[in-house]
């Protein structure tokens, strides 16, 4: 029997479209901010985290979410090759997301063990993820590349293909994405503004996270 404390963190989701209904896409600049965003989304009630690999310090926040929140679910953003994949496996990450869906970055994201939205925006490339067995993917970017319509459009031909959209995504048009039946949860940055993480509010937060539950449960 195991003693250590991983019982306060959640488990690697079989699902991951299915943990929250908006994924907060993050981009942190200090440590302590992604701490700090990381607790004001749980008491938003989402628990889910999407920590990009864009700045310099977000390994190190990944590591101090993983100690100081445990109970977020953490998963890596950005993932752009098989040594961010790795990297991000070992700095806490239980959940990989990528813009792109290369097939070595496909093995890299495998190889890890977690489970991973690879990014896509045409047919051709949901068809090599679901020949390797991805039915979840990221849909990026979502509004430049035919938006809810074309999601609507292929959700005949591909229905095994389940998506969370990201890029562009907004309160006003996420209610569309998430009626659709191929669309799991839908993805965004704008839960976290750069003005309100300048000025830590971090309140204003979680009345964000608030009301993105609200949207989707409307
Ligand atoms: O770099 C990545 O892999 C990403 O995660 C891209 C982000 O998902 C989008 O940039 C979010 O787009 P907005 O919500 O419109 O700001």
């Amino acid at each position: 029997m195991s003693s250590t404390p991983e019982s306060a963190a959640p488990s690697v989701p079989a699902s991951v479209l299915s943990v929250v209904p908006v994924m907060p896409v993050v981009v942190a600049h200090r440590v302590e901010d992604a701490v700090q965003i990381a607790r004001a989304l749980v008491a938003g009630g989402l628990p889910a985290i999407e920590l990009t690999l864009r700045t310099p310090v977000a390994l190190d926040a990944m590591r101090a979410i993983a100690d100081e929140v445990p109970e977020i679910l953490l998963g890596a953003g950005t993932v752009l090759t098989p040594g961010h994949a790795k990297q991000a496996l070992d700095a806490g990450a239980r959940f990989l997301v990528s813009p792109g869906a290369t097939p070595s970055l496909l093995a890299g994201m495998a190889d890890t063990g977690l489970p991973f939205l690879p990014g896509t925006a045409t047919v051709s490339e949901v068809l090599i993820c679901l020949e390797a067995g991805i039915t979840e993917m990221k849909f990026f970017p979502a509004e430049v590349s035919g938006g809810a319509p074309y999601l609507k459009a292929i959700a005949s031909p591909v229905p095994e293909a389940r998506f969370c959209p990201t890029g562009g995504v907004t309160p006003a048009n996420a209610p569309t994405y998430l009626a659709l039946p191929n669309v799991g949860c839908v993805g965004g940055t704008w839960l976290t503004p750069p003005a309100l993480v300048e000025q830590q509010d971090w309140d204003g937060i979680t009345a964000l996270a608030r009301a993105a539950v609200s949207l989707a449960e409307a």
